[in-house]
């Protein structure tokens, strides 16, 4: 079974404004609101690809409630600690260029985390679960390294989805895949990546840390896909970006999804960078039919 767990779920309100003026009044031309957070688009997207997984995560408040209804809506399966603070609500800006503004999160009692923690008790080997996101500041620095250890006592494998030292320190604990996009990878290290030779460089360094395989994304310009063994590119497939907001989320929905279903590391590395154009191509995440349609545009090359 898989498993997404969003410790920082969000709605992601989209906001557009042609002629943004800072300190006056502006008026939206058009907004939206969606379920986010990174686990949850992971799962949306898992369900697209017809991969049955549940997803893990605090939920509060009217917030919260928007967002399990719209996951009902879809039907996916739902087993998220309700909480009693409201679930944040995350602002993409959308004025010519896109600029987010993520909430901090709920408060998260530690009777809250607890219940967390015992759903995930259940995990059983074999199982894959998608830690993805933020942590919010009531969790604590050393969350993820909580739930690695009951993913890896329950003999289940994990991909994780963060930044910084939570990245860093889940390394060891050998995850199966790791996505940071390019300017993250950068950040990772402290330092500037200008050429692709760098890119493969510091995501070997990935793997040699613990992780087992390493997707890089680079947006409009492609990833790369680093194993122990090899690296392949792939370019992304041409069209139009509406919103790219949860393309990386959906870039790993397709990767583990199309691993599970078939085994095939290159046809889920395919698919990841298929799910990730399909989702910037659209308002909001992708549909099956687009990333049936975009998968056949994507060509990978041996490095
Ligand atoms: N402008 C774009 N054109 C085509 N594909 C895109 C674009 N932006 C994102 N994607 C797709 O989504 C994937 C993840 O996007 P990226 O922006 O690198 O991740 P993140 O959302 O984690 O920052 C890319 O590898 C690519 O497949
Ligand atoms: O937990 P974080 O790091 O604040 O990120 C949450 C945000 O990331 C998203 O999951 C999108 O992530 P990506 O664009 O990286 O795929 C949004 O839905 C959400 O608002």
């Amino acid at each position: 079974m898989i498993y997404t767990l969003t410790l920082n779920p969000s709605i992601d309100y989209i906001v557009e404004v042609h002629d943004l003026k800072l300190g006056g009044l502006n008026r939206m031309n058009r907004d939206l609101k969606l379920p986010g957070g990174k686990g949850i688009n992971v799962s949306r997207i898992l369900n697209q690809l017809g991969a049955t997984n549940t997803a893990f995560g605090f939920l509060g408040g009217f917030t919260g409630r928007f967002i399990n209804d719209r996951l009902q809506e879809e039907a996916i399966r739902t087993d998220f600690v309700t909480i009693a603070d409201d679930t944040r609500i995350n602002i993409k800006l959308k004025h010519g260029e896109e600029t987010e503004i993520n909430g901090l999160g709920p408060a998260i009692s530690s009777e809250e985390s607890e219940q967390l923690l015992q759903k995930m008790s259940g995990l059983q080997q074999g199982d894959i679960v998608i830690l993805s996101g933020s942590v919010p500041p009531a969790l604590g620095s050393d969350f993820y390294d909580r739930l690695i250890k009951v993913c890896k006592q329950a003999g289940a494998e994990f991909v994780i989805d963060t930044t910084g030292k939570a990245l860093m320190d889940a390394l060891v604990h050998e995850p199966l895949l790791v996505k940071p996009n390019h300017h993250e990878l950068a950040e990772l290290f402290g330092v500037t990546i200008e050429t692709r030779e760098e890119l493969i460089t510091y995501g070997r360094r990935l793997l040699e840390a613990g992780a087992k395989h390493v997707l890089i994304s680079m947006a409009g310009e492609g990833a790369l896909f680093i194993t122990q063994e090899e690296v392949h590119h792939a370019n992304v497939p041409k069209g139009v970006v509406k919103n790219s907001v949860g393309a990386g989320d959906s870039m790993i929905g397709g990767f583990v999804g199309t691993y599970v279903l078939n085994g095939d590391l290159l046809e889920a590395f395919r698919t990841g960078v298929a799910s990730g154009s399909a989702t910037a191509f659209s308002d909001d995440l992708a549909t099956r039919e687009l990333i049936d349609e975009l998968r056949t545009q994507v060509s990978i090359t041996k490095l």
